[in-house]
This record gives structure tokens, C-alpha cells and sequence, in this order.
């Protein structure tokens, strides 16, 4: 069985209004799926009613093949990072660590030293929480979910507010959670370039519909390359290109330059149409698209 998390026309509503809409989810064993969307965009939502802390307003949630009464075995078998565990501030890793395995029955006690190995905290034993960076704190985090040794995290913007260093070190953690320990990971962010280091596959969210689900290998194509126009009559190329493209992404910048996204294979059709009409194209050419630019034209679409 290689499906760990499955959703079938999964919905939420709050007052009236559809926050996530009819959604299919499948998170299949050792991906690590990054899960990307703007503030608001709903993977809070998402998250949450996999943790079961929100009762979908309709469809159904499998963990590892069980739903309904079923999951409550499954769900032993996850870590869920949704907002910031409310770490006692006076205390150590370890009494923190102490308080919730008591809390969540975990009954080996050497359980926390191994986990504060995993997530290198283990020689900051004695540092009170209180004192740590935002980094060590989210590694403390993750350390909690891994207490019951899950085979799956679901972590809720693990990188947010860290600086450089602190994003290399959750980076290199969740590559080793992944790959020694064979743990698959469903994280979101919004940090995107980070993402494109880590996650094996992208989901992209916007309004609560998955907008676009690529691998790795995929968004590293697409990634390649976009084609840089420019062109005298940007009005007139940008109507000559949504007439012979209709889903063309495309962005107007300034100094008469225009990106293209999509159709970046037929640039010598595009070129053509442009020349044949009338358009004086001073320079064409491709260049690297990063996924920040990929992920904004899908969300925003075309700035006309
Ligand atoms: N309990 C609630 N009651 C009403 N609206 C809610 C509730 N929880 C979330 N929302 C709304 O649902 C939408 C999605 O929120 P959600 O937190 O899931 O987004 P998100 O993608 O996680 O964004 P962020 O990164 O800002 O947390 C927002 O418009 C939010 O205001």
C-alpha cells in the first residue's frame, strides 16, 4: 500500500464560504511533497483536517488505507507540526520533551535523547527554550512530532521566519528524516526556492484548488527556460499572443519586455506570428525561469 494520506472531494466551508473546494489528494510513501500557496491560500485548513483539529465540512480522509472510525490507529502513525507547540519557556529540550511524552504515552524514556540526537539538539541539553534561536525552536518541533516515531510528518510552514542558516539546518533535517529514516514528509511553504531543494514533488494551492501538481523532475524542465521578447508594440504582441494562445502566461515588464511562460517549445511559432503581423521584435530569447516567477504566474495569471 503505497498511498499514506488520501482525500476524496475533500471540502471546508466557514459562514458560506468554500475555503477548500473539492479536493483529491494523494501523498504517495518516501515523497517529500512540498505544498505551496500564498498567505490564505488554505493548506492551514488542509492540514488541520488531516490532524482531524477540523472536521471537514464534506469528504473523506484516508490515512495509510483506514478512514472514519478506523483512522485513529493510523494517526498514531503521523506527526503533525501545524502551528508552534507551546513549549514551556523555562524549560529545557528535554523537561519540554519530558512533559509531552507523558502527555502522548510514549513509553520509552530514552525516546527523547534519540530524538534530540535526530534534530541536533542533544548537546544543547541544559539551554532553557527560552533561549533559543527560532531554528532550535522549530527543531524542537519536529523533535516532538518524531517522538512516537511516525512514519509520516506534516509540517505547517517549518521555515517560516528563519534566517539562512536556520533554513539549511531544518533543510538538511528533513533530507535525512526522508532518506535514513524513510520518513515522507508533507510540508508547506511559502519560501519557494527553499522548497525546490528539498521537495521531490509540488503541489500548488491557490483558493483552496490545487492549481498545478508537478515532480521535481518536471518543475526542473519547466524551470529551464522562458522566452524574453522584446518588442516595439508590447499592446499589440500581447493581443496577438492570447489570440493564437489562449492559456499563454505571460508578464509585460518594463523597457517594452515581455516574459513568456508557457509554449516556451513553439518559440520560433510565436516568433513567427509576432513578425507576420507586424510586430518589430528587437530581441528573442530564452532564458531560466526560477519557481518563485513559475508559481506567481500560476496564481496570479497573466499581468496585463
Ligand atoms: N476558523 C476559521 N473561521 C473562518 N475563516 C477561517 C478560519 N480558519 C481559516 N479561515 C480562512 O480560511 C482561509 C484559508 O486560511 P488558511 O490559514 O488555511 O490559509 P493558509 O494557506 O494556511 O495561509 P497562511 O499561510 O496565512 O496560514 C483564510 O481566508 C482564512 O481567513
Amino acid at each position: 500500500m503505497d498511498s499514506i494520506i488520501q482525500t476524496y472531494q475533500l471540502t471546508k466551508t466557514f459562514k458560506n464560504e468554500e475555503i477548500i473546494e473539492p479536493l483529491d489528494f494523494t501523498l504517495r510513501k518516501g515523497e517529500i511533497c512540498a505544498l505551496i500557496g500564498k498567505n490564505g491560500a488554505g493548506k492551514s485548513t488542509f492540514f488541520k483536517m488531516l490532524a482531524g483539529q477540523l472536521m471537514p465540512t464534506t469528504g473523506d480522509i484516508q490515512l495509510f488505507g483506514k478512514s472514519g472510525k478506523k483512522i485513529g490507529k493510523s494517526k498514531k502513525r503521523m506527526g503533525f507540526m501545524i502551528e508552534t507547540p507551546e513549549f514551556f519557556p523555562d524549560f529545557t529540550a528535554t523537561q519540554n520533551l519530558e512533559y509531552f511524552r507523558i502527555q502522548r504515552g510514549v513509553t520509552e524514556k530514552k525516546r527523547i535523547y534519540e530524538v534530540l540526537q535526530i534534530v541536533d539538539l542533544a548537546n544543547q541539553k541544559k539551554k532553557r527554550f527560552k533561549d533559543y534561536s527560532m531554528g532550535m525552536k522549530q527543531r524542537l518541533g519536529i523533535a516532538l512530532c518524531l517522538l512516537s516515531s511516525p512514519d509520516c510528518l506534516v509540517l505547517d510552514e517549518p521555515i517560516n521566519g528563519l534566517d539562512a542558516e536556520g533554513i539549511m539546518e531544518i533543510r538538511k533535517l528533513l533530507l535525512k528524516l526522508n532518506q535514513e529514516k524513510q520518513i515522507t514528509i508533507l510540508v508547506s511553504s511559502h519560501i519557494l526556492t527553499e522548497l525546490q531543494l528539498l521537495a521531490t514533488r509540488f503541489v500548488f494551492l491557490k483558493n483552496g484548488v490545487i492549481v498545478d501538481d508537478l515532480s521535481k523532475q518536471t518543475l526542473d524542465e519547466k524551470s529551464k527556460k522562458q522566452i524574453h521578447l522584446k518588442v516595439d508594440d508590447v499592446a499589440k504582441a500581447a493581443r496577438l499572443l492570447e489570440q493564437g494562445y489562449a492559456d499563454i502566461q505571460y508578464k509585460i515588464l518594463p523597457d517594452h519586455l515581455i516574459t513568456i511562460q508557457n509554449h516556451v517549445e513553439e518559440g520560433g511559432e510565436i516568433n513567427r506570428l509576432l513578425i507576420d503581423n507586424e510586430v518589430f521584435v528587437m530581441e528573442f530569447r530564452m532564458e531560466a525561469l526560477n519557481l518563485e516567477e513559475y508559481f506567481l504566474g500560476l496564481v496570479e495569471g497573466n499581468e496585463k
